[in-house]
């Protein structure tokens, strides 16, 4: 099974993410001690890949003449290579240990790029050809929304998903996102999008209007809806994008006029307000997973996703509750489970849901929704810190790149928002009406692809990372000895050369067992093992676990 976002675990060996890049040019770096003689790594520079001059080197495959010779995968994805030192070589180089094929392919190694890239699919990506660029791209996740669209929809896409996988070698890895109980508005009667202008009256209803619709009515999923909602309620509709006031009820049809014109999108995601604060009411007693979720659920278990993300998750028992549910019906499957942080409740019961999930997403769609936007930032940043300390994954979602729906260019600002969110190094960054239904899927993909490569290195290069405050951990006595020396050796890679040290060191403790939350935590949760090579450094500091073990 294709995974992309990294789970370390003291018992799984870290998996890398898979992916395909043209490669255009070579630096040498020479390399020592495989097998007997004096070898070289190949490392590939590609142009629309994660490589740039000393960020991003990926292996790669395959002269097929001398030593290592195997190709990974697919053609153009990258492997080892290796070569008789040359001259120039040996003079610019740094010495490392050579890497096996069989280590890399242990590591799935294939990319230096740490922030993991996740894709909504929609109408705008469902092809085969358009699945294809985004893997190029970078695509590490395909995810697919099942407020959207019909389970036979979806199922064409894991299909395609998987066969890329198959034939083409990528890794891209599938996850589903849960409807979840929300209020959200009914689908147009097949209009992309409807018009809302400033005055107009509008009817929201629960009864379900027949086609054609009649002008300027809404269906409502939420059967309560007319009886929470009170007039001077403030109805909003994506957070904010249409703002209407509630001037009438009438059964079940609610009068609103329009205060904020703009555009209704299908499905769009409804909140009320009422003197300044959410009102929940009888929402909030709403199952996270409806019985259509579960339903979901059972077709992602079925066709095997990678991950599934639940949407308004209030506790950490709907997790657990659904993580046994999974393991009841597939034995042995590692169907990863990702909450999703998007209402108050979620993040009153932050740390207990993080705990039982694999994983978190800031979704900041429905966040802002809930809490004052000015707040989103400092509860992402929050969120995001959270996870890294308790060594979880963590996704930073939702209007990333808004405005490349329509431009096939990025607003500056949004540009330093994803560079805040790889900065605060986020395993992940999520693309969705981006590429589900934008016009620039692939440009909007590729920025997100170069800022995270860029600040990655200069955050890299600077040395900018700030020690990160972590809980211990060990409860025995061997176990704090282990914990000790994993914090020196995290700060030793740190001092000595963040870059490439540490993730050696993560591979030596986790070889010789001294691997613990801590020192996931304290490094890249996200993965980022650099050349998967054992450097010099590899043979001291294994003597050293070595003894510490026996
Ligand atoms: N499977 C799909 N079929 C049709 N449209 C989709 C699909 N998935 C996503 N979209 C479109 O892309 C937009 C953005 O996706 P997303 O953020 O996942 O959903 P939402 O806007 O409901 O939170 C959606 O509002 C919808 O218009
Ligand atoms: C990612 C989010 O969830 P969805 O797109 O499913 O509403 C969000 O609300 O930011
Ligand atoms: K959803
Ligand atoms: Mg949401």
């Amino acid at each position: 099974m294709s995974r992309s976002l990294q789970f370390f675990t003291p018992s799984r060996a870290p998996y890398f993410t898979l992916h395909k890049l043209p490669s255009t040019s070579y630096t040498r770096f020479p390399v020592i001690n495989f097998p007997s003689k004096k070898h070289y790594i190949t490392i590939t520079k590609s142009l629309s890949s994660d490589l740039d001059a000393a960020s991003s080197q990926v292996l790669d495959s395959g002269n097929g003449q001398t030593g290592v010779s195997g190709v990974l995968s697919a053609d153009n994805v990258v492997a080892v290579q290796s070569h008789a030192p040359s001259e120039s070589g040996a003079a610019a180089g740094i010495e490392v240990d050579a890497v096996t094929e069989a280590e890399l392919k242990e590591n799935g190694f294939r990319s230096t790029r740490r922030t993991k890239l996740i894709c909504t699919i929609g109408p705008a990506t469902c092809g085969f050809e358009q699945l294809e660029a985004l893997a190029v791209g970078g695509m590490n996740v395909a995810r697919i929304n099942m407020c959207h669209g019909t389970r036979e929809w979806h199922q064409m896409v894991i299909e395609r998903v998987r066969r890329l996988n198959e034939e083409k070698g990528f890794a891209v890895a599938i996850m589903m996102d849960t409807e979840g109980s929300e209020i959200h508005m009914g689908d147009l009667g097949g209009a992309a999008s409807v018009k809302a202008e400033d005055g107009e009256i509008w009817t929201f209803s629960v009864r379900a209007f027949g086609t054609p619709r009649p002008e300027r009515t809404i269906n409502v999923n939420y059967d309560g809806f007319a009886e929470d909602v009170k007039v001077g309620d403030e109805l909003l509709v994506d957070g904010g994008m249409v703002r209407f006031e509630v001037i009438e009820k009438i059964g079940p049809d609610v009068k609103c006029r329009c205060t904020d014109p703009g555009l209704l999108l299908p499905r769009a995601n409804l909140t009320f307000w009422r003197d300044g604060s959410l009102v929940r009411e009888r929402n909030a007693m709403l199952p996270t997973i409806s019985s259509k979720d579960w339903l979901d659920i059972d077709f992602g278990i079925a066709e095997g996703v990678d991950f599934i993300a639940i949407s308004f998750v209030k506790s950490a028992e709907v997790i657990k509750h659904l993580k046994s549910y999974i393991a009841a019906r597939s034995r042995g499957s590692d169907i990863a489970v990702i909450a999703k942080i998007e209402s108050i409740d979620s993040l009153k019961n932050l740390e207990e849901i993080i705990q039982a999930s694999d994983g978190a997403m800031v979704a900041r769609g429905d966040l802002g929704a809930q809490i004052p936007l000015e707040q989103v930032p400092s509860a992402q940043q929050k969120i995001v810190q959270l996870c890294r300390q308790l060594n979880k994954p963590v996704i930073v979602a939702s209007q990333l790149l808004e405005s490349m729906i329509e431009y096939p260019t990025p607003t500056r600002a949004e540009v330093a928002d994803v560079s805040e969110a790889v900065r605060q190094r986020a395993d992940a960054l999520m693309l969705s009406g981006e590429s589900a239904m934008g016009q620039y899927p692939d440009k909007a993909l590729a920025v997100l692809r170069s800022v995270s490569v860029r600040i990655e290195k200069w955050w890299r290069e600077e040395k900018r990372h700030e020690a990160m405050v972590l809980p211990d951990v060990g409860t025995s006595f061997a176990d704090s000895i282990s914990e000790e020396i994993c914090n020196s050796a995290a700060k030793m890679g740190k001092n000595l050369w963040f870059w490439f040290y540490n993730p050696c060191l993560i591979m030596c403790l986790h070889k010789y067992g001294c691997v613990n939350l801590y020192l996931h935590a304290y490094i890249y949760p996200a993965s980022m093992c650099h050349l998967s090579s054992l450097s010099s450094l590899w043979s001291k500091v294994k003597r050293a676990f070595y003894i510490l073990r026996h």
